[in-house]
């Protein structure tokens, strides 16, 4: 059995269907590439297994560890062992770094999860959470606080993703860091060089999973697709 299940999801949002019958499974400890063309809906499937406000499925179901999820909170799949780091990371005003990466995980140590991702300690734990910090900062400390709670599955919401980002080699040594600690990682990314340290891999598209298979099976199937977005006929997409 999978850590993390999803089965036949479908999501309706403004009367437009956004996944379409949707089946992945990411194992225990392993990490799962999702790959796929802009819009295609890796972000709404992320939040959907992270129970963010107003995403529910419209059908089908999301188990995690055997449990389905439907009827659980956010802070209570977060209890479960899920977290997320988001494609665009909230700002914690009045917070130290410090004091953020201990919210959750009151014996972690700051020190060596900032160094983790890059951040010297003595130049970041006593700052604040704030808009003083830049883009590429304030992910690394998301992504730092998030493994700094030992999740069972991490959500990393295209970790690479725009300027001042973190360096790949660096973004690879922290995903090195959340297998090394036996999380599963769900790892949203648009870069190859990053999906290519993964387990496995799976391509979106239309709002259904085309390909699953090594990273570098379905890096061919993407780059190989005759279409920008296809109805999985064109491309051979066969479920199973
Ligand atoms: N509430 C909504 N109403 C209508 N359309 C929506 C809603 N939420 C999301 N969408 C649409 O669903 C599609 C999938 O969005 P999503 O953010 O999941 O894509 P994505 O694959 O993560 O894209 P990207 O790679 O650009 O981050 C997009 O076309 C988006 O505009």
């Amino acid at each position: 059995m999978a850590l993390l299940e999803v089965d036949n999801l479908v999501y309706r949002a403004s009367e437009r269907v956004i996944l379409d019958g949707l089946f992945l499974r990411v194992e225990a400890e392993q990490v799962h590439a999702l790959i796929g063309t802009n819009g295609t809906g890796k972000s709404t499937l992320a939040a959907l297994v992270m129970g963010c406000a107003g995403f529910r499925p419209t059908s089908g179901q999301i188990l995690f560890d055997s449990q389905r999820l439907d009827s659980l909170e956010i802070h209570q799949r977060a209890r479960l062992g899920i977290s997320m780091a988001w494609q665009e990371p909230a700002r914690f005003e009045g917070l130290l770094i410090q004091e953020y990466l201990t919210l959750g995980a009151r014996q972690a140590d700051a020190s060596a999860l900032l160094r983790e991702v890059g951040l010297e300690p003595d130049l970041y734990l006593k700052r604040m959470v704030d808009k003083t910090l830049s883009g590429g900062e304030r992910k690394r400390i998301e992504l730092a606080s998030v493994l700094g709670l030992k999740p069972r599955l991490a959500i990393l919401d295209e970790p690479d993703s725009g300027i001042d980002m973190l360096s790949t080699q660096g973004l690879i040594e922290v995903i090195q860091a959340f297998r090394r600690q036996g999380s599963a990682v769900l790892l949203i990314t648009h870069r190859e060089e990053i999906a290519a340290t993964a387990d496995r891999a799976s391509q979106i598209c239309d709002g259904r999973i085309v390909c699953t298979g090594s990273p570098a099976t379905v890096a061919a199937h993407y780059k190989n697709r005759k279409c920008l977005l296809c109805d999985g006929l064109e491309c051979g997409y066969e479920r199973t």
